[in-house]
Parts: C-alpha cells; sequence; structure tokens
C-alpha cells in the first residue's frame, strides 16, 4: 500500500520560516552596516568628492540581474538593492541629489528615488544648470539630469579641472516598462580610480550646426544639441562608445560641414547595460 503524502504545512508553520527569514535578513543588513566604519577607512572616504562608486555599483546591478530568477518582480529586486547601495554610500559620506525637474518632475523624482532611496536628501531644482551649480559648490553631493534633452548647454562648466564629471547614467538596467526609465546622467565630483571609462562623454563646440548635420551624426553617437546663437553653432554633450572614437565623431562633423571649434572631456560612465523583455541579457 502506497503511504500517505505528508500533511502540507500549516499557515502557522509557514509564517515562522518566513519570520526566520526576515530575521536572518535584518540581521545580515546589520552585519553589511558593521563594514562601513572600516570601509571609510580604507577607502579614505572623507578625502575625495563623493563615496558613489559608479564603476563598482554598475558592475553590482549587473550580477543581481544576472543572479536573479523567481517570482519577487526584478523591479523590486532592483530597486531593494539601490536603495541599500544608496543608503550605505549616504552612511559613509552624507550627500545630497539635486535634480533637474524642468525635463519631467514626476518622472525625475522616480528616478532618483527608485535610486537613492527616501534617506538621501532629495532638492528639485528648476533647470539643469542650477542642478550642476548645487553640486559644484558642494563635496560630493549628486546631480540628475536629462541624458536626451536639454534647453542649456550646461555640461559647459564641466569642462574645467576639478569640476564635477558625468559619472553614471541611469536607470543601470535598461528595459521596457522599467519603473524609472527616465534616462538620467549623474553628474558629481568622484575619485579618478572609482570611473568607468566605457562609454566617455565630450562637451563640443561647433560652428555650422543644422538638422542635417545632426542627422548625419546620430547613427554614430548619442548626441545632446543646444543652438549656440553666438557663432552660428551649437554645443554638443556627445556619448561615444569604445566602438568609436573622438577623432571619428569629429571627422565625421566635418564632413557634414560643421567645424570643431573646441572639445572636452566632461565625464564617462558604464556601456548602456539592456535586459530584453523575455529575460535574456545582451
Ligand atoms: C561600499 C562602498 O561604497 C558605496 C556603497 C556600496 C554598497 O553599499 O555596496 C557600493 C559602492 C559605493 O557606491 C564601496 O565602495 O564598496
Amino acid at each position: 500500500m502506497s503511504q500517505r503524502p505528508p500533511a502540507p504545512p500549516s499557515l502557522q508553520e509557514l509564517r515562522k520560516e518566513i519570520d526566520a527569514i526576515d530575521e536572518g535578513m535584518h540581521r545580515l543588513l546589520m552585519q553589511r552596516g558593521d563594514i562601513i566604519d572600516r570601509l571609510i577607512q580604507v577607502k579614505q572616504t572623507q578625502e575625495v568628492g563623493s563615496a558613489f562608486r559608479p564603476a563598482r555599483e554598475a558592475d553590482m546591478m549587473r550580477h543581481l540581474v544576472q543572479r536573479h530568477r523567481g517570482i519577487l518582480p526584478l523591479d523590486t529586486v532592483e530597486s531593494i538593492w539601490r536603495v541599500i547601495i544608496s543608503t550605505f554610500t549616504y552612511v559613509q559620506a552624507p550627500f545630497s541629489v539635486h535634480a533637474d525637474v524642468s525635463v519631467s518632475e514626476p518622472a525625475m523624482r522616480d528616478s532618483a528615488r527608485f535610486h537613492f532611496g527616501f534617506t538621501v536628501p532629495y532638492v528639485a531644482h528648476f533647470s539643469a544648470q542650477a542642478a550642476v551649480e548645487a553640486v559644484a559648490k558642494s563635496k560630493g553631493d549628486l546631480a540628475l539630469v536629462s541624458a536626451t534633452s536639454s534647453r542649456t548647454p550646461w555640461w559647459l562648466t564641466l569642462e574645467e579641472a576639478g569640476a564635477p564629471k558625468i559619472i553614471a547614467r541611469l536607470p543601470f538596467v535598461e528595459r521596457a516598462d522599467h519603473p524609472a526609465a527616465l534616462p538620467v546622467f549623474v553628474v558629481s565630483r568622484v575619485a579618478d580610480s572609482a570611473m568607468v571609462t566605457e562609454v566617455e562623454t565630450f562637451s563640443v563646440r561647433v560652428s555650422g550646426w543644422n538638422a542635417e548635420i545632426a542627422r548625419a551624426l546620430s547613427p554614430l553617437a548619442e548626441i545632446v544639441a543646444v543652438p549656440d546663437t553666438a557663432f552660428d553653432g551649437a554645443a554638443l554633450l556627445i556619448s561615444i562608445t569604445a566602438a568609436s572614437s573622438l577623432d571619428k565623431i569629429k571627422a565625421a562633423l566635418i564632413d557634414a560641414g560643421a567645424s570643431v571649434r573646441s572639445t572636452a572631456l566632461v565625464g564617462s560612465h558604464a556601456t548602456r547595460y539592456t535586459v530584453p523583455p523575455t529575460g535574456t541579457k545582451s
């Protein structure tokens, strides 16, 4: 005779298991916090601008996505870890997030809260310039500005040595229906060794800029352009991947009929990492 299947666990037993897991997770988080004092000393957090380490964070977010499985939505896992990482960065060296809300206040606020949580102070500004200026005056604050459009060439102030730079592009993990999908550049001062240089961002001033030239350049690089009425040109913010180079972009600009007046590196960030809807990574 076959044995009777074991009785399913009671609700009480399952809740006990959940309580044990919650306690374990809480204890692990507290243990994670215990490392911070030692980390501050080793990293010399207080000596550079921000404790934010864009290369390390982009890497951690990619590993999280690659490891993830099961019924908990990726959006949830990503947002939990963003809050954990940002809050631990904050407790190493407090900072504020200065967001340019001129693009879309709700979308910008969602991005700030999703990526930096609620413990890190959020300060709204009505222009990218104002957000970047607030960061320039601070030691380690962060600015969030649109990565795809602008009314002003806010990146010109990043050209100076010692000025803050573009250090990341959010979201770290792109996908259709991302809950905080707004493409955003993070601007801050961080240690040179913490920068990730897969995509370099250049401030390029050109004369002779027009829609045709913009079209000719668009397959080669991502460009934010602001017309510069002073000399019939434009201030460009150009993101260049390893597949291309500033020389190639300059040659293409000249071929298309523009002349390049100046170029300056204004930051860099990790390669855009996309998770297609099927769940396979690219
Ligand atoms: C802990 C560090 O500092 C920050 C916080 C991190 C975290 O909590 O995991 C990761 C990267 C940094 O932005 C670190 O540099 O490793």
